[in-house]
């Protein structure tokens, strides 16, 4: 009997908490029921992983029953997530809606204190992307100098391709090393060995930390509590690999750089820490030297993975449809024959450009983008979100959506192409690259690297699925922040 009464009293305390947690503000955006302490992953975990139904569809489904704007937690965390490209441009424009949320997970990269700019906001954040988008391009980015480079890296690829000619192999982590030594020759001046074994060690870090996803984003005290099952040990072993490589090249730099002409991004970094005399910047003494290493691992992080795997869904969607294969090579063999591909033949191959930005499109890799948080209390798409909250852009949805693309499912670059064929057309809801005041700060690095690669590529080999394993799809992985294409192997062919 005391049993039934306690177990009524349960159900009523919870019935008044569920209420009580599911009230929301004036004009908050509606969204799926919430659950104490957990919020919305309970329904998100039963989709994934006990329905395995990928988590664009859950978006989607969402997006249908609440409208363009909707409102869920992940935790403790209020989200709210965007759906429409008109609302994303307009929040991404504004500054309240630029902070980052201070995940432990990201201070946890650069001893305990979040630094650099993926995951800083105010101040630090704006003053360390100005300088580092100053002076990227000044060393390469977009520039006749980084033709040359990646054109070496895209040489020596080729040759590790051509020692496996005909057979079957998985593109998956070829392109890492090339990609990363592109990036580090503008901010270091060196290129490691394609087997290099300290690099390949650190792309693999790389990878898991990017592949690391869990509750214990979400509940910081799960790692305390539970270091090994929460996955906070194995986070916390491929975390300081990276960040241990490239202290030690700062420390080495800062001990043989005198101040003459600067050979690289670093160096001018460090010419910025020697010149500078106010405390309170970023770039001030012991905390510029940290903020360094931090800037540089930003840009391993977030500049190697993403080119690497769209250079794998590349190379997966011209295999599964050889009829835009031949297009591209036709239009490769017409402009740039048998020569090496330069910048200068971009303009003249509206094709290609058109299949990079339908592999953009189509595999939405960053499939909600990086999570913004309001600064202030702010209106979004007519509704009211307060100071403090989560704001995350469905990429992937509104790349996919039927009524902007029309047949979304079908992988068709000639989208991106006017009537005649001779121009590329730029799409308002095309947006791989995020957009506004924290749009990608490597987007023009991408993209002049993923047309020296699919260019040099394709000039070279046919890329075909293999006969003999099973035939790939276009599905990917559940992912964390990068979404993965599932395990696949493939053959190159020498078309010369
Ligand atoms: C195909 C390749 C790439 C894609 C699809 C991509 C996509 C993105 C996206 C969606 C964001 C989030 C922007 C936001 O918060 O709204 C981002 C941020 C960023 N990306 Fe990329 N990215 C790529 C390559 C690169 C490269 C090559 C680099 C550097 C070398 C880079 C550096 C960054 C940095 C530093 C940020 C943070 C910007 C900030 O917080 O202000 N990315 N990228």
């Amino acid at each position: 009997m005391v049993f039934l009464q306690l177990i009524a009293v349960f159900t009523v305390l919870l019935g008044v908490l569920m209420i009580v947690i599911n009230r929301k503000p004036k004009n908050y955006p509606k969204g799926p029921l919430l659950f104490p302490l957990l919020g919305s992953l309970p329904q998100m975990m039963w989709h994934s992983q006990v329905q395995k139904l990928p988590r664009s569809i859950l978006r989607d489904e969402y997006r249908r029953r609440y409208g363009k704007v909707y409102s869920m937690k992940l935790g403790p965390f209020p989200v709210v997530v965007l759906t429409d490209h008109n609302i994303i441009r307009e929040a991404w424009n504004n500054l309240q809606i630029c902070g980052r949320p201070k995940l432990h997970g990201a201070a946890a990269r650069t001893n305990g204190v979040v630094r650099g700019i993926l995951f800083q906001d105010g101040e630090e954040w704006q003053e360390q992307r100005r300088f580092a988008l100053r002076h990227l391009r000044d060393f390469g980015f977009g520039k006749r100098s980084m033709e040359n480079l990646v054109m070496d890296e895209v040489t020596e690829l080729i040759k590790g391709f051509r020692r496996d000619s005909k057979k079957p192999i998985s593109t998956q982590t070829r392109f890492n090393v090339a990609v990363l030594n592109s990036l580090w020759s503008i901010v270091a001046g060196e290129r490691y060995s394609h087997d290099d074994p300290i690099l390949q060690e650190i792309i693999k870090s790389i990878h898991r930390s990017l592949e690391f996803r869990g509750l214990v984003f979400f509940f910081p005290w799960l790692k305390d509590w539970f270091p090994k099952l929460s996955g906070w040990e194995e986070y916390m072993k491929c975390m300081p690999l990276s960040y241990e490589f490239l202290s030690k090249f700062v420390k080495d730099r800062l001990a043989a750089y005198d101040g003459g002409e600067p050979e690289h991004f670093t160096d001018v970094f460090i010419n910025e820490i020697r010149r500078t005399t106010d405390p309170n910047s970023s770039f001030y003494k012991e905390r510029g030297e940290a903020t360094l290493i931090a800037t540089l691992l930003d840009l391993f992080v977030a500049g190697i993975e993403t080119t690497s795997t769209s250079l794998t869904y590349t190379l997966l969607y011209l295999a599964l449809f050889p009829e835009k294969q031949k297009k591209l090579q036709a239009e490769i063999d017409r402009v740039v024959g048998t020569r090496l591909p330069t910048f200068e033949d971009r303009k003249r191959m509206p094709y290609t450009e058109a299949t990079i930005q339908e592999v953009l499109r189509f595999s939405s890799l960053v499939p909600t983008g990086l999570i913004h948080k309001t600064l202030t209390d702010v209106t979004l798409g007519g509704f009211n979100v307060p100071k403090n909250h989560w704001v995350m852009a469905n990429l992937q949805g509104v790349h996919h959506d039927p009524e902007i693309w029309g047949d979304p499912e079908n992988f068709r670059p000639e989208r991106f192409l006017s009537e005649n064929g001779e121009e590329v057309v730029k799409h308002e809801a095309l947006l791989p690259f995020s957009f506004g005041k924290r749009v990608c700060l490597g987007e023009s690095l991408a993209r002049d690297e993923l047309f020296l690669f699919i260019t040099g590529i394709f000039q070279a080999f046919d890329v075909e699925t293999d006969p003999n394993s099973p035939r790939p799809t276009t599905e990917q992985l559940n992912s964390n922040i990068i979404a993965i294409p599932k395990p696949h192997q493939l053959v190159l062919k020498e078309r010369h």
